[in-house]
Parts: C-alpha cells; sequence; structure tokens
C-alpha cells in the first residue's frame, strides 16, 4: 500500500503527519510507527500525527513517538498539526482541537502558532530540580555552560532513575542567558536529545518564572525560539501559550 505522508517540523522537533479522516491508518501498529520515523529506513520523524475527525472539534490530534507508541501531548507537534490543518483547510486561522490531555484553542498570527496548552496545578520542587505536568511529564533542571552539557547522558540517568523509569520522563536542561531561556530536552520515546520540545519548553519558562522571569519568556532551544506566555492563578498556572513556527518540509508517499 502506499502512504501518502506530509512532514513537518516546529523548531527542529519533526513529524511525519497523516490525513486519518477516513481512519484507514490502523493506530494499533507500532511497528509501523517505528518504520516510518526511522530516519534510515524510513522517513524519519521525532514523531507521528494523525489528523482525525471530530464530532465537537474541528479535528483531532492522535500523537506517537518514534519508538511506535502513543504518547501524552506533544507541544510542538501541537503547533505543527495546527498549521497542518490550516494548509489541508480544514480550518482558518483559529482552531479548537481535542488532543489525548483534553480540548486545546490555538491561532495563527504574523507566521507563528500559538498553542493554548492545558492549566498547570502543581510544580514540584525536588532536590535539585523541578517536576511538571504541562501536558506530558517534565523533569526540570538548572545547568551551567548548556551549550557544552552532556545532556543526553544526564538526560538518560534521570529517565531511567528508580523514580521515573516506569512511566518516564522527559527531562529538560535549563540556563539563564541575559533575557533568554535556554533549554535542552532528553525526550521521552524517543529516548534521545530533540532539537526542541514544546512541552518541555513550556515546563522550562514555568520553572524560570519562579526565579523571577516574566511571561512572556523568551527561549532558545537547538531548532529556534520559542516563546510562552502564562499567567499566574490561585494554584499554579493559567492561560498559558507556547508560541512559534511550524513548517512543512516537504511531502510524500512511501510504500507500506
Ligand atoms: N516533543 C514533544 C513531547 C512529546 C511527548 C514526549 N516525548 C513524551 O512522551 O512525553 C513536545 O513538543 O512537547
Amino acid at each position: 500500500m502506499n502512504l501518502k505522508f506530509f512532514k513537518y517540523q516546529g523548531t527542529g522537533n519533526d513529524f511525519i503527519m497523516v490525513d486519518n479522516r477516513k481512519k484507514f491508518f490502523d493506530t494499533a501498529n507500532t511497528d509501523l510507527v517505528k518504520f516510518l520515523c526511522d530516519r534510515r529506513f524510513g522517513v524519519g520523524g521525532d514523531g507521528f500525527i494523525l489528523l482525525e475527525e471530530h464530532p465537537d472539534y474541528d479535528f483531532q490530534m492522535v500523537y506517537f513517538n518514534s519508538d511506535g507508541n502513543q504518547s501524552s501531548m506533544c507541544g510542538n507537534g501541537g503547533r505543527c498539526i495546527v498549521q497542518f490543518a490550516s494548509d489541508m483547510g480544514v480550518i482558518g486561522s483559529e482552531t479548537s482541537f481535542l488532543a489525548i490531555d483534553g480540548p486545546h484553542d490555538a491561532y495563527i498570527k504574523d507566521g507563528l502558532v500559538h498553542l493554548k496548552m492545558i492549566d498547570v496545578d502543581a510544580v514540584e520542587e525536588g532536590n535539585g530540580f523541578y517536576f511538571l505536568n504541562t501536558g506530558s511529564p517534565h523533569y526540570v533542571q538548572y545547568v551551567q555552560k548548556i551549550k557544552e552539557f552532556a545532556v543526553y547522558d544526564e538526560g538518560y540517568k534521570v529517565r531511567n532513575n528508580e523514580r521515573f523509569r516506569k512511566e518516564g520522563t522527559n527531562v529538560n536542561f535549563i540556563e539563564k542567558d541575559g533575557d533568554r531561556l535556554w533549554v535542552r530536552t532528553y525526550e521521552r520515546g524517543v529516548e534521545d536529545e530533540t532539537y526542541s520540545c514544546g512541552t518541555g519548553v513550556t515546563a522550562s519558562a514555568l520553572v524560570a518564572s519562579l526565579q523571577g522571569m516574566k511571561s512572556p519568556v523568551p527561549v532558545t532551544t537547538l531548532g529556534g525560539d520559542l516563546s510562552i506566555s502564562f499567567q499566574k492563578a490561585d494554584k499554579g498556572y493559567k492561560d498559558i501559550y507556547l508560541i512559534g513556527p511550524a513548517k512543512q518540509v516537504f511531502e510524500g508517499i512511501i510504500k507500506i
């Protein structure tokens, strides 16, 4: 069978996108998703995303990590599917769609996708780290000399330690750089550092706000710049937006 796909990237976090409104794709086929995400034998991507119909929303996002498994929310993938839906004419420049963590509002303005994230009620403060859920679980730790930091080695250790081994976590290392925040992320389900992680950047900006960074927090990742705006709520944070570019890279057909 020939599978028509589109490839998108959001600050270098890259995704294979498939229009599954006709429900032809077998979501239980882990091996197929893993093959498609393989950078040598398949198309290549940090994740795989299906756009599906939903009776109450403009569309539904179904997200898989590159290991082939469905996972929790992907912020950059969310921005990319909004751009994909707009490119396909499914939506205009505004939308409300459903993802695994619930409904998301989003809009495209001046070439940037603004994606509303779930409210964050709590930020756990551990011994030298923070832990919070922005749609996906995120460990956040301040480091020095982030550009030279061993993100894979240190991220692997945290992700596989006794606390996180079973459920897994994404692991973010952050450093303040003037007015900006640098963020590098080891991603669960990719099991490697990616160029950017939207839910991770969001978690990192909220942690940085605890040390006084004000909304909107400008963030730099290996794959480019993002911005996170938010408001403090009685408990935690609300009106959180992840803002940045999302681009179609190419479209193609792969034999499966
Ligand atoms: N790249 C993502 C995060 C995707 C989910 C993550 N790998 C997990 O399993 O938690 C993002 O942009 O948020």
